[in-house]
């Protein structure tokens, strides 16, 4: 170390460093690590460096390399301007097929009537059904994903088997995915090389110019190079924004379904707020739905609490950053410290997710915690006396100039999923004493941890 650098933490394992102990219980693992050398330290984790801060509100210089990546508004905009012509005469409710065509933002509502299996099966036949909601929700987000963001063919009944046939070989692909990003090399994973392999050539063999309502964001990467020799490259690309686009919103949308399932108070709320909205005050009815505005959801205030909430407690993203220049770091109580140009700096947001002095009883879910009162502040949080705003009490997007650009993206499409599914259905737990699932720890830095065991709901039309 030189002088002025973050103290190093020695480990007994080399190179593996902290790479186990932090996997096991990171929380526990750096709190323990802060108690001993302070708010910013630096470990050795498998290989590398990363200087972390656990003190909230250090004041941060600039020192990253800004990689943007912006979804332009029109992306958002076009959700809400496709028509959607595909009526079918085998779909069991009109209400359900209207409102199913919104959330799946465009024009081939696919996933309402044929190419989702789970929703297939209790739309056609009504019965009640036992689904596996993580499942169900893998499928339900790669048909809104894949469908908004590269479009779909003009005809109906192709474009749902295209979906299903990418399905089937991003699941394989995606299963082991964590292990890539923690840079396991993917010959070692030989089923995630042959799902990857496979879906590249399916990516290779899209014909743009045939499909419909591709996004702005997939058209322009498309469109910077036509050139055949780089096919294979423009894939890539396009994979990792597809994954970068599900990866999260996934097991996001199963948390939130999740704990409005285990906490009746709070989904009778939501609910309940939907259907007053919706009643008296200007939301668009199911024959101008499409008129529906980002606005008209952000009034549903208590539905954005829960999300907000189900953000907190499962959002343990590592928002690293490497130093472009060498640097100098101020904490909130006046020390510096030095980082060198090339040296990786670390921020885990669960640190502020589960801080009790900004949190109270911050294990909980507490539905109505960002709620606030016309007469309140903003935000109600505070640390050290001064008051945290919710943008940063909630650090699951990341934070900063690299913040996730998909992030209103996601909490769209994440609430009107929810209101669709228990607007339309009755869902419970097949075991009315479900116990809360372990995180899979494996996504651990990503964003939100997925379950690591899936459950069982029992489903049925309302
Ligand atoms: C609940 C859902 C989501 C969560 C929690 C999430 C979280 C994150 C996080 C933590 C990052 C890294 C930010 C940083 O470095 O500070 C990120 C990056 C990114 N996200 Fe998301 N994300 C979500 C949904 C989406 C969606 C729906 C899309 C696309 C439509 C998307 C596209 C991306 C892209 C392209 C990046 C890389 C940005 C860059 O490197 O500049 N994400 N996301």
């Amino acid at each position: 170390r030189r002088k002025g650098e973050p103290p190093l933490v020695s480990h007994a394992l080399p190179f593996i460093g902290a790479a186990i102990d932090f996997g096991k219980d990171p929380l526990n693992y750096l709190k323990n690590l802060q108690s001993k050398h302070g708010d910013v330290f630096t470990i050795k984790l498998a290989g590398w460096k990363p200087t972390l801060y656990i003190g909230f509100r250090l004041i941060l210089y600039c020192i990253t390399h800004a990689r943007f990546l912006f979804i332009r508004s029109d992306v958002l905009t076009s959700f809400f301007r496709t028509p959607f012509k595909d009526r079918r005469s085998d779909i069991t409710s009109q209400d359900i097929r209207n409102l199913l065509s919104l959330f799946f933002l465009s024009r081939n509502h696919s996933l309402a009537v044929k190419s989702s299996e789970n929703l297939r099966f209790f739309l056609e036949t009504e019965n009640v059904g036992i689904i596996k909601l993580h499942d169900f929700c893998k499928r339900v987000i790669f048909d809104i994903t894949f469908n908004l963001l590269f479009g779909s063919l003009p005809d109906y009944d192709e474009s749902c088997k295209e979906t299903s046939r990418m399905y089937d070989v991003f699941k394989l692909y995606f299963k082991r995915s964590a292990l890539l990003v923690d840079r396991i090399p993917i010959h070692l994973l030989p089923e995630t090389k042959k799902a990857r392999t496979e879906f590249l050539k399916l990516m290779e063999g899209i014909e743009w110019s045939k499909r419909e309502n591709v996004s702005r964001l997939i058209q322009d990467i498309v469109d910077v190079n036509p050139k055949l020799e780089f096919l294979q490259q423009r894939a890539r690309h396009l994979l990792v924004v597809l994954w970068a686009a599900q990866a999260n919103t996934t097991p996001a949308f199963f948390w939130i379904l999740f704990y409005l399932l285990s906490n009746p108070d709070a989904k009778r709320a939501v609910m309940e707020e939907y259907e007053q909205l919706k009643r008296n005050d200007g939301w668009p009815t199911m024959q101008d739905i499409l008129g529906i505005k980002r606005k008209d959801l952000d009034r549903l205030v208590i539905l954005d609490g829960c999300l907000k909430e189900t953000m907190r407690l499962t959002g343990a993203s590592l928002s690293v950053r490497k130093a472009s220049r060498e640097e100098k770091i101020k904490t909130v109580d006046g020390r510096m410290f030095s980082i060198r140009k090339g040296d990786y700096t670390a921020y885990f947001a669960s640190v502020t997710h589960m801080d009790e002095e900004i949190f109270e009883n911050p294990q909980d879910f507490v539905h109505d915690r960002f709620l606030v009162s016309a007469d309140e502040p903003r935000s109600r949080f505070s640390k050290h006396g001064q008051r945290v705003a919710v943008s940063r009490a909630i650090m699951t997007f990341g934070f900063g100039a690299t913040r996730c650009p998909g992030r209103h993206i996601a909490m769209i499409e994440i609430k009107l999923a929810v209101l669709a599914l228990l607007r339309h259905f009755d869902v419970r737990f097949a075991n009315p004493n479900e116990k809360t699932p372990e995180f899979d720890l494996s996504h651990l830095g990503f964003g939100v941890m997925p379950p690591a065991t899936d459950i069982d709901v029992l489903v049925s039309l309302k």
